[in-house]
Formats: C-alpha cells, structure tokens, sequence
C-alpha cells in the first residue's frame, strides 16, 4: 500500500473553550514522512491539539495547513481525504463487522451510497492483510478485544490513503509486542505521523522528533536526545530519572528511580 506524505504545518495554534485556555502558540512542522511524537503529562493538551489538525477543535487563533491548505478553510470532506486519526476509546456500539468498519475509511473518497470500486476493495483487501485482520474480518467490532479494535481501526485510517496520520495513544489496550508491532507498523509506511504517546522509551525509539506539551504551550522540540532529557523530565514530568542507550537501539532510554 503506498501513500504519498504530506507536509503538516501548525503556525500559533491556539484552542480557548469555555474561558479555559487548553492549547496556546503551538507552532509545529512535520516534513513529508516525519513521524513527530507529541509527549507531556495529563491533562497537558495533547489531545485538544490533536484534535485541532483533524477538524474537531478549531483553533481559537493561528492555522493548521496539510499540504498548505488549512484545514479550517477547506470542506470537511477534503480534511476526511487528507487526515486520518485513530483515536483511544472510540465508541463500538454499533452492528458493524471488522470489514465494515476498515471499509469506511473509503467513505471519504465516495458519493453517498455508492458502491466499492476494484481500487476500493483492494486497498481495503491489502489493509486488511497487513493488519493481521483476516481472522477477525467477519466478526462484530464490538466484540473485539481493545488491542483489536486498535488494528482496525488503524486498518480504516489507512484505507483513507491520508497525507497526515493523527493517532492518539495508540498504544492504549495493546500488550508491549503489540505496542512495537504497531509503531514498526506505521513507521515502515513512511507516511507522515503525528502521534500523542505516553511511553517516553518508544516515543524515542520511533520518533525523528518530540514535540513536549507542558500546560498547553510547547516547551521543546527536538531529537529524542535534545528534549528526553534529566532536566524535562524533572521540570515537566515530575520524576527523577537516568538516561542510557537501549542497547540494541542505540535510541535514548529513560530509566525513573
Ligand atoms: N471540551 C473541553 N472543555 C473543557 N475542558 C476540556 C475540554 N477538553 C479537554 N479539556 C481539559 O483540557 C485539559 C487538556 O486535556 P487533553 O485531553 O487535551 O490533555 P492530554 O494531554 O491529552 O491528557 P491525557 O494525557 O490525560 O490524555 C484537561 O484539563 C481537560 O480536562
């Protein structure tokens, strides 16, 4: 499956709700390809911002563009063809199969009610077996286990063939080989990536770049090895930690004492 990278540029984003400032000044750009982990505590704005490229919080100040067009300007549906999200704990309560469901990642693409074409059933044929998903393919969505529904969903935002793949924590609900499996995953896909994680150690292991959001506002950006440092994680994350090397890595790796 090959999806052609788009350019993400976020210039002074901020997001204001109900009097309560949640994002301000972001500023961000993600080189077609880049895979850019957005890290910070709870509660720091990760997901308010995230939500800001894929059209769910619109900014109170600033642009959000994907391959210079802003996402704020152009109809939704443009933003559906462009930015695909996987998001925690999307709702399952509906009689959808697996299949359905990685299926209406091509909605996008379509007129109402119209049928799948040769390319649509490959793409969704092809996104199916790199997921692993042929087994669970007939099953009920809602029955599937967290890690699985994950898989799929990651499945129907690939079916979008999207220039920006939002995901946020996508690692919730997946056991550690399917944590790796699912960053390797996306990484080999050489696709652009902006991902909320909270585990620092994989956040360096698959990232080119962290951004960290402290209290709203981003306090660094960088190399995994310019911003996971003793310092940050002090100051940011509230913990005493020692850095090393993974060994077999060679990335960063952040041991809390
Ligand atoms: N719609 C909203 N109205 C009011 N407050 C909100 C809204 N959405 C989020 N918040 C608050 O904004 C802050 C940032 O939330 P957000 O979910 O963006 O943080 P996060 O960094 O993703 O956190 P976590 O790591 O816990 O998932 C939190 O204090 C949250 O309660």
């Amino acid at each position: 499956m090959s999806i052609a990278p788009g350019h993400l540029a976020l210039q002074d984003v901020s997001f204001t709700i109900g009097g309560r400032s949640l994002v301000r000044n972001v500023s961000l750009t993600v080189a077609p390809g880049e895979m850019i982990g957005v890290i910070g505590p709870n509660g720091a704005g990760k997901s308010s911002l995230l939500r800001t490229i894929y059209r769910t919080n619109r900014p109170s100040a600033g642009r959000v563009t994907v391959n210079g067009e802003d996402v704020w300007q152009r109809p939704a549906t443009w933003v559906a063809r462009h930015v695909g999200a996987v998001l925690q704990d999307m709702p399952a309560d509906f009689p959808l199969t697996v299949r359905d469901v990685v299926a209406m990642g091509r909605s996008a693409h379509k007129r109402l009610l119209e049928a799948d074409s040769a390319h649509d059933h490959a793409l969704i044929e092809a996104a199916i077996e790199l997921l692993q998903l042929r087994p669970l393919e007939t099953r009920a969505f809602r029955t599937l286990s967290g890690g699985e529904r994950q898989r799929t969903l990651v499945a129907r935002a690939l079916v979008q063939q999207p220039a920006v793949l939002v995901l946020d924590e996508p690692t919730n609900h997946l056991d550690i080989h399917h944590q790796l499996q699912l960053l390797r995953f996306v990484r080999s896909l050489g696709i652009t990536v902006v991902a909320a994680l909270h585990d620092l150690n994989l956040a360096a292991m698959f990232c080119d770049r962290i951004a960290i959001l402290h209290k709203g506002e981003m306090v660094a950006t960088g190399t995994p090895e310019a911003v996971l440092t003793e310092a940050n994680l002090a100051s940011i994350f509230r913990i005493e930690a020692t850095l090393a090397r993974n060994p077999r890595t060679n990335t960063i790796w952040v041991m809390p004492a």
